[in-house]
């Protein structure tokens, strides 16, 4: 059988919209047991309409079952509607025939069908929100479902139970039972069963409160309800003081128990009607019924609306929160590279003036506390100008990557820096190195450099070399770090005079 058809939009559609392309549950045809249990639950809803919901004199202050083919159309976006609407619609004639001649049985299962299909197919070309978990979702479907399709059924129905049952009652009666019972029916149960078939939400965290005010709610209405509460508290309750324990359902629990709350209190308070309670007090039985359904929408509308529009302020909140969350993410990435580049030098890529000023300056103190030498070795390239004048700037510029990934390669620890220190000269800060490894280390920084054999044809070693002075220190009470930065300096002077492409250590440097 065909499934029931998908009236195509014009325009956008956003992805919860009623939409078989956009939605991977609307891909999901029924499973074998929906077909099962879908006519029990219909078959299940009409018992249920007629234990709780129908007068003495026959008539039908919810009627519940309409919401079951309303709600599988729904959550399963028409797919298979034909057979699920066939297997409702039996189910109603079945639910029927006990009460009216055959004809009349299912020509008001028609009607009932057409109510439903009507409404799936309007709400389909409203783009409504399958879940109806929106506000503006809510609002459609109750103008679409239980205004004017339920009133539409209730036109043709008062039609065919006049024509061939020859009621008494007028027809703007019939119209106004028949319209309230069918649009308060939707309006409590299509939302239930659609919160009960989505997938669980989050846990709710229950607070102290919340038993005591359950309990209380449960007791009240009790008392309200089986009309008992003149008796316990002196003066006739009315239900309306269900509506602010509804809201507390709202707020804490969501749609998705605050849809069964209000069909669970709903159904009560039609029991307790239609079973003789009285707990709309005295009034001719049309009246009474009109009062009980007029509390029901009033409930439906506050519970289901408050807990929508709570849910969709709870989910926009989270939206915002991911995005705002997002965006720190990203931002705290940008401040992470600017922090790296702005201590990178952009020529080598090692560390830079800046980052081997805070450095140096953060490891003397470090030192000074442990009472550990720090070792700084400065290396200048020998000849470089020369370098340049011969094979060009940019080969210099090659050159000095090379020096900084010999360095690098020769560093003793994790914990050491290499850093360019201007120009062509380059910094090497060793933590807890004596001047004997500090010595070694740099000794062993001109033999890499000079085994590299880079072409340095005006250097008298014919290939390009480094000086390097070294000095170790055990910062002192009055020593600062530019004592051994100026230490490291002097040395370097002295390898250059000594005739380069040689490590000096400071002490062995005339101070
Ligand atoms: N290609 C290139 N050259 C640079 C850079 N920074 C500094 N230099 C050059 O390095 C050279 C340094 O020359 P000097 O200070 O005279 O010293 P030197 O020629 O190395 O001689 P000694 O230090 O006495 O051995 C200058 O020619 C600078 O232009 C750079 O980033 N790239």
């Amino acid at each position: 059988m065909a499934d029931i058809p998908v009236p195509e939009r014009s325009g956008s559609m956003t992805p919860t919209m009623l939409s078989p392309q956009t939605n991977t549950q609307a891909d999901r045809p029924p499973a074998w047991w929906v077909y099962l249990l879908l006519p029990l639950l219909h078959f299940a809803s009409v018992k249920l309409t007629f234990l709780c919901a129908v007068s003495p004199e026959n008539e039908v202050v919810i009627w519940l079952p309409n919401a079951v083919l309303l709600a599988a159309l729904l959550h399963f976006r028409g797919r298979r509607g034909g057979w699920l609407a066939l297997l409702t619609f039996s189910s109603d004639v079945l639910a029927n025939l006990p009460v009216f001649p055959p004809l009349q049985a299912v020509l008001l299962s028609l009607v009932n069908l057409t109510e439903v299909t009507l409404a799936y197919l309007l709400l389909r070309r409203a783009g409504t929100s399958p879940a109806l978990d929106r506000i503006q979702d809510l609002g459609k479907f109750v103008v679409i479902g239980p205004l004017l399709c339920a009133l539409v059924a209730a036109l043709l129905a008062s039609l065919v139970l006049q024509a061939m049952d020859g009621v008494k009652t007028p027809y703007p009666t019939l119209v106004l039972l028949w319209w309230f019972g069918d649009g308060l029916g939707l309006l409590i149960f299509t939302p239930m069963l659609l919160a009960l078939a989505q997938p669980a939400p989050e846990p709710i965290r229950l607070r102290w409160q919340d038993g005591p005010v359950l309990l209380f709610t449960g007791a009240l209405a009790g008392l309200i309800l089986s009309g008992q509460s003149e008796r316990w508290s002196g003066v006739p309750l009315t239900p309306n003081l269900l509506l602010p324990p509804m809201l507390y359902i709202a707020v804490r629990f969501g749609t998705r128990w605050t849809a069964p709350a209000v069909a669970l209190i709903a159904l009560a308070a039609a029991w307790a009607q239609t079973t003789g309670h009285k707990p709309f007090g005295e009034a001719s039985p049309h009246e009474l019924i009109l009062r009980t359904q007029e509390f029901i929408l009033t409930l439906s509308i506050v519970g289901m609306g408050f807990a929508t529009l709570l849910s969709e302020q709870r989910a926009l909140t989270r939206s915002l929160e991911d995005k705002v969350r997002e965006r720190t993410l990203k931002l705290e990435e940008s401040n992470s590279q600017l922090g790296t580049l702005s201590t990178t030098d952009g020529l080598t890529g090692i560390a830079n003036r800046r980052r081997f000023d805070e450095f140096i300056a953060g490891e003397w103190r470090h030192a000074r506390v442990t009472g550990q030498p720090l070792a700084l070795a400065l290396l200048d390239v020998d000849l470089f100008k020369h370098y340049n004048d011969r094979y060009g700037h940019q080969a210099g510029d090659d050159c000095l990557r090379t020096i900084a990934q010999v360095l690098g390669a020769n560093v003793r620890r994790a914990g050491d820096l290499v850093a360019r220190y201007g120009g062509e000269e380059f910094a090497l800060v060793a933590v807890a190195a004596d001047e004997a490894s500090a010595l070694a280390m740099s000794r062993g920084i001109c033999q890499a450099l000079e085994a590299l054999a880079h072409r340095h044809e005006l250097s008298p070693f014919g290939v390009v070399t480094a000086s390097i002075g070294v000095a170790v220190l055990v910062p002192g009470e009055h020593d600062t770090h530019e004592t051994l930065i100026r230490r490291a300096d002097r040395a370097l002077y002295q390898a250059k005079a000594n005739g380069r492409n040689q490590a000096v250590l400071a002490g062995d440097a005339p101070a």
